[in-house]
């Protein structure tokens, strides 16, 4: 069994930060494969995907066919196709929610003022592909894209042993109408969008979640290109009381420990004997897994079973931690919804769990990860569009507010923006 930590004792440090052995030395490998692509670009991107994932593009082609999309829908069953669908279409109404529109407003003296909102030209977004191919994260990055009206989507998947994307992923990509895909992943893909090549034009954003390699990329090219956030090995935090079930509890844990061995889980209780039951849930649950060579090492290295004097206490580990997701299963959870300061989503009662996000209700599953959550945000429209200030004074206007300004930019010793103002009032 796990041991229980008491909340006295919890280092939070220690909750976020991961740690792939040396740090120094992977931020140092990456930055060389950013230089490397940056430097060599194509064939840079065919060594290391060689590298990597064992691919040679060369035989398999950097950028998928029409004729690869066509065949991926012979390769999945109408089911999937619907589900696809129905996923898409939710996400899409939600995301619809948050569009944005332009405004301006004409004051009494002929003035207008206003914000316009345009979407951002070519973004590239990273599906993540090594361990497992995600075909919904395709569907989360696309569609705000699209809702955005993003004029150019560049899709980036690591490919499988066999030179290809998977089919679900092509797949999940039609239906988002993005076409333009390359099979390349890693932080080589994200170097690919920030610089371009030969064959991939660079973009203006890089979204998408992905390993450390990809995280540690983005967050190195920033700068050169917008990133949406820091989205890395998922995390997922749980307040439960008494009345939650154990091996409710313990499926959620692994759902997200399952993802990366860096991916980490962990529960919140005031009460012990839960933590006790869940904890042994977790290892009856654990030998189920497929991939449960990945989940051990997630629980073993990152995971949790925190023991809170009371609920409030636990609340406020929750904020300090910031996680990624955030389920309260409590009796009453809309009682604790307004406490929650730090989370990437809350997913809230019974009924909710975090898989439900993860693929189907409508809001993203892009999500900040590492303590980000502090200042990062889901992923949204906002993050594909920028919003561009407009001015238009009328001279009245400019007759009336003419010495303030002049007097403002004097103070700041800068004569020649007092100067523009004078030369059409004197
Ligand atoms: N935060 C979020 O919103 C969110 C959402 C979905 C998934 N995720 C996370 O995405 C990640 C997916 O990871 P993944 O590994 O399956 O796929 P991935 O596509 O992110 O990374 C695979 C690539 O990593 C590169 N790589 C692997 N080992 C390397 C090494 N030793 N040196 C250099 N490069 C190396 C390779 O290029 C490979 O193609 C998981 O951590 C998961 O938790 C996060
Ligand atoms: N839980 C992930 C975000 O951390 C998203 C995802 C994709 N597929 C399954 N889960
Ligand atoms: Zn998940």
């Amino acid at each position: 069994m796990k041991t229980i930590l008491e909340y006295e004792k919890i280092d939070v440090r220690s909750l976020t930060q991961k740690s792939y052995g040396d740090d120094q030395k992977l931020e140092g490998t990456v930055a060389g494969i950013l230089s490397e692509v940056k430097r060599d670009g194509d064939k840079a991107l065919a060594e290391l995907t060689l590298k990597f994932d064992g691919v040679d593009l060369a035989q398999s082609g950097l950028r998928v066919k029409q004729t690869e999309i066509d065949e991926a829908y012979t390769l999945v069953s109408e089911d999937y196709i619907a589900a696809v669908r129905r996923a898409r279409d939710n996400v899409r109404a939600y995301h619809e929610k948050q569009k944005r529109n332009s405004w301006f407003s004409t004051a009494e003296d002929g003035s207008i003022l206003g914000q316009m909102i345009r979407p951002l030209q070519r973004v590239g977004i990273y599906v993540p592909g090594g361990t497992a191919a995600y075909p919904s994260s395709v569907l989360m990055n696309a569609v705000p894209a699209v809702v955005a009206g993003v004029e150019e989507i560049v899709m980036v998947s690591p490919p499988l042993k066999n030179g290809g994307l998977l089919p679900e992923v092509l797949v999940a990509a039609a239906e988002c109408g993005v076409a333009e895909i390359y099979k390349i992943g890693g932080a080589q893909a994200v170097a690919a969008l920030a610089f371009g090549t030969q064959s991939v034009a660079k973009v203006d954003k890089i979204t998408g979640p992905g390993n450390i390699f990809v995280t540690l990329a983005k967050k190195q090219v920033y700068g050169q290109v917008d990133i949406d956030m820091l989205a890395g090995p998922s995390e997922i935090v749980i307040l439960a009381d008494g009345g939650a079930s154990p091996r409710e509890l313990a499926a959620d844990l692994l759902s997200q420990a399952e993802h990366d061995r860096l991916a980490s889980a962990i529960l919140i209780s005031p009460d012990r004997s839960l933590l006790e039951e869940t904890s042994l849930e977790v290892e009856k649950q654990l030998g189920l897994l497929p991939r449960q060579e990945m989940a051990r090492a997630s629980w073993e290295g990152y995971g949790a079973l925190i023991s809170a004097p009371d609920l409030e206490k636990g609340m406020e580990l929750v904020n300090l931690i910031a996680p990624e997701h955030f389920e309260l299963c409590v009796e009453e959870p809309f009682a604790w919804l307004g406490r929650v300061k730090n989370a990437g989503a809350v997913f809230l009662g019974r009924y909710t769990p975090e898989p439900v996000g993860d693929y189907f209700a409508g809001p993203n599953h892009v999500l900040p990860t590492g303590g980000t959550a502090r200042f990062y945000s889901v992923l949204d429209v906002d993050a594909f569009v920028k919003k561009i200030s407009v001015v238009n004074y009328s001279e009245q206007a400019l007759r009336r507010d003419a010495e303030q300004i002049m007097l403002l930019a004097r103070r700041e010793g800068l004569e020649a923006h007092a100067r523009a103002i004078e030369v059409r009032v004197k």
